[in-house]
């Protein structure tokens, strides 16, 4: 089984996240950036597992780890913290992240704006600005990114790490065409000419659903949709074959009635590519059915980590189970309760002592002032690495919907 980040409740001699030396890298980087032009980080589309991809259900791997062998790490964050210097203050917009991310996984992150979600994907794709002061380890495949030299950064950056951000418009440039932008994508990253290219984009365009793929290459963005501009993105993410894909609120800018349909190209592609994906939303719904694991954040912290399943049906977090009872129920056809968490998230310039969502939690006590609780096991026997930073944990285990806790005093008293 892949070790765990986390150490059990009661036991802090665990691999814990502020013991980051126990899984080493392989230290291979390219340092003195005088390496090749086109940069190996290994074969991409060989040798992956398929325990993340259709065949999940069926536990089947085809990873060098033999059959059944769970899903090789791709990616592991071990306590990243970035914090921005400015005149008000130091803004700690991350504080201590750290998770996995596995072959052909879809990990889910969540949290309200201003939780830190955009600055640790941007950390992994070191596209931080340079203020940044950045602290931890992002392993891909073993090798740290942050020790990597830029030359090296960037080599990795669109061919094994692709990005999917949330405006296309910004990130498309409006005065080169479409099949341009993509072919100089792959110019970038390998030794082939602009002929080859140009297919490759051709075949991207198709797999992502834009109809006359080859006459389309011709187009310039603002000829194209929202939701088909999403689609080039995409393309583009995965032209090169990249073994993750982190996708920052790729539907948010989109009539809601295409959301639907770029996820569902989105996750159709992932599979094409054989890669994971970070899909980044502040919308818990917009993950529920996708992720296979979802990470919560909150005020630059994951707060609740695990398998979807444990974190939708066994929450251990009162913000988790906050943000669960904000959204809407498709089913109910808007006759659901809704129960918005009240207040604000802190700022992350002078961030108040003890648990930070201690002022909006139902559950907050006078241990919830003394000390921000770690992330631990929740002791979840169908997810040991279900974790939790929350004092009172056990007490949302002991009701069957821990949304009770954020009932209006229309709804009446709390659990
Ligand atoms: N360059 C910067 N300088 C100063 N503060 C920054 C900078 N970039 C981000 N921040 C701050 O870091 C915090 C985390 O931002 P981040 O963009 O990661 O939030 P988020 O969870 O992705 O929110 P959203 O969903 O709104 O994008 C915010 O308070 C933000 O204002």
């Amino acid at each position: 089984m892949t070790p765990s980040l986390w150490p059990r409740r009661g036991s802090r001699s665990g691999s814990g996240p502020d013991s980051p030396g126990q899984l080493g890298a392989d230290g291979t980087g390219d340092r003195d950036g005088t390496g090749p032009e086109v940069l190996d980080f290994g074969p991409p589309g060989r040798g992956r597992d398929d325990a993340f991809g259709p065949d999940r259900a069926a536990g089947r791997g085809t990873g060098g780890a033999g059959p059944g062998a769970p899903p090789a790490e791709v990616l592991r964050v071990e306590n990243l913290a970035v914090s921005f210097p400015t005149e008000d203050g130091t803004v700690r917009a991350v504080r201590g992240a750290s998770y996995v991310v596995h072959e052909r996984e879809v990990l889910g992150i969540v949290g309200e704006s201003g939780s830190g979600k955009s600055v640790s994907s941007m950390a992994v794709m070191g596209l931080l600005p340079r203020t940044a002061r950045i602290s931890g380890r992002i392993l891909f495949r073993g090798e740290d990114i942050l020790t990597m030299s830029r030359r090296r950064q960037r080599g990795l950056r669109g061919l094994r790490i692709g990005m999917v951000f949330q405006d296309p418009m910004t990130a498309l440039n409006p005065v080169h065409t479409i099949g341009d932008q993509l072919a100089e994508a792959v110019l970038s990253h390998q030794l082939v000419d602009r002929k080859v290219a140009l297919t490759r984009a051709e075949e991207m365009l198709d797999l992502v659903g834009i109809p006359q793929a080859r006459a389309r290459l011709r187009s310039y963005p603002h000829e194209f949709s929202g939701g088909m501009r999403q689609r080039v993105m995409i393309a583009m993410a995965v032209i090169n074959g990249p073994d993750v894909i982190i996708a920052d609120e790729p539907t948010t800018a989109l009539d809601v009635t295409v959301q639907a349909q770029i996820l569902e190209k989105l996750l159709e592609v992932k599979d094409a590519v054989n890669a994971a994906i970070v899909l980044i939303t502040h919308d818990l719904g917009v993950i529920a059915g996708i992720a296979h694991r979802v990470l919560v954040m909150y005020a630059g912290r994951p707060v609740e980590i695990g398998g979807t399943d444990a974190v939708f049906y066994r929450t251990r977090m009162p913000y988790t189970a906050g943000l669960l009872g904000s959204i809407p129920a498709l089913e109910s056809a808007g006759t659901d309760r809704l129960r918005p968490i009240g207040g604000f998230p802190p700022s992350l310039i002078d961030m108040p002592a003890g648990c930070p969502f201690r002022p909006r939690c139902p559950l907050a006590d006078d241990a919830c002032r003394q000390a921000e609780p770690d992330l631990l096991s929740t002791g979840d026997e169908d997810d040991p690495d279900h974790v939790a930073a929350c004092h009172h944990w056990d007490a949302l285990a002991a009701v069957p919907d821990p949304t009770e806790f954020f009932r209006t005093e229309s709804e009446g008293k709390r659990p």
